[in-house]
């Protein structure tokens, strides 16, 4: 149950009157979710979603709120920041950085249809476009200073075979860059649980808190290694190939894009290889961090090689 704050009636009826969405009705803790405290809030007007942030700072989430609010003003399907009546999109609860934002319906799938993985890479880029439009920027914390600093953190943990891999493919990054392909901001974490889904629509991407400026291929790749990957670690290639039309029809790749799909798709296994080890060697006292599998990058980093 991923509600680490307790939150008061009372303050809700309080913050509520920096709002214009009506009367506090009831809040009710959202059981999903690892990071943050999320809540369904219901007041005379509908339900909203409360978000009481438990790791971001508040003057990190500008940035975000800023972001979802240009997205979702521009056609990509995402929850709308709600502003307070000062035109503030952030706020405080129980003495920690909050937001609510509009609910949306829709839930996440573990198993994605072809019709599925098209609508959200058709949604992507919709998402890229809306993003060169946005004034606000963010470097990629986790990119490749990131990952080559954590490499040497790392090394004393691992096999020989992996160690080995890691570092080879971290020099084959570096030789192969992405700076010069069409970029802006990107999601940077759009797996399977951070879209909701309606039937076979995008209900909406949620979770932009690793949203960061970075290429657009980069991007498609950490999604396609989420939303295409089996539970043996391979890609399905119709999976793949839906995701990729459904972005195409929208936004069509250049051909230096095309030509670096692969390695992007290779960058996108160290991204979270390396997060995921990270997590499992080092995991953060007092950090409430749900570890994933780490060798699932790894095994699906080796069919791209
Ligand atoms: N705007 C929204 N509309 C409807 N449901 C939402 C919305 N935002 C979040 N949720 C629900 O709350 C759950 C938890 O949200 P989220 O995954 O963002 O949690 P988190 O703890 O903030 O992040 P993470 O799980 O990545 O650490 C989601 O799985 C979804 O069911
Ligand atoms: N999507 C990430 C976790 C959140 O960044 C992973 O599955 O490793």
């Amino acid at each position: 149950m991923s509600v680490y704050t307790k939150v008061s009636d009372d303050e809700m009826r309080d913050l509520l009157t920096h709002y214009a969405i009506g009367e506090f009705q009831s809040l009710q803790g959202i059981a999903q979710g690892i990071t943050n405290s999320n809540f369904f809030l219901h007041t005379s007007t509908g339900t909203y979603v409360l978000t009481v942030f438990e790791a971001l700072h508040e003057h990190e989430l500008p940035f975000y709120l800023q972001l979802k609010q240009h997205l979702s003003e521009n056609g990509v399907a995402c929850p709308a920041p709600i502003a307070q009546k000062s035109g503030k999109l952030h706020t405080q609860v129980a003495g920690k950085p909050a937001c609510i934002v509009s609910k949306l319906t829709g839930r996440d799938t573990a198993f994605p249809t072809e019709q599925q993985c098209f609508a959200v890479g058709e949604m992507l880029a919709k998402m890229h476009l809306a993003s060169l439009s946005f004034a606000q920027t963010m470097p990629n914390p986790r990119h490749t200073e990131w990952w080559t600093q954590s490499c040497l953190k790392l090394l004393p943990h691992l096999a020989d075979d992996d160690a080995q891999l890691l570092q080879n493919e971290i020099a084959f990054l570096a030789q192969n860059p992405d700076d010069t392909l069409p970029s802006g901001i990107i999601h940077a974490d759009l797996f399977k649980d951070n879209v909701l889904l309606d039937g076979e629509k995008v209900a909406g991407f949620i979770d932009f808190y690793y949203a960061c400026q970075g290429s657009f291929v980069y991007d498609i790749a950490i999604a396609v290694n989420d939303w295409a990957r089996h539970a043996n670690h391979t890609l399905d290639g119709n999976l793949q190939a839906a995701f990729m039309r459904g972005y195409q029809s929208v936004r069509p790749l250049t051909v230096a894009e095309r030509d670096y799909l692969p390695i992007a798709h290779r960058a996108g296994c160290v991204r979270f290889w390396v997060s995921r080890l990270l997590d499992y060697h080092f995991p953060a006292e007092g950090e409430l961090t749900f570890i994933k599998d780490p060798n699932a990058f790894r095994d699906l980093l080796l069919t791209f090689r």
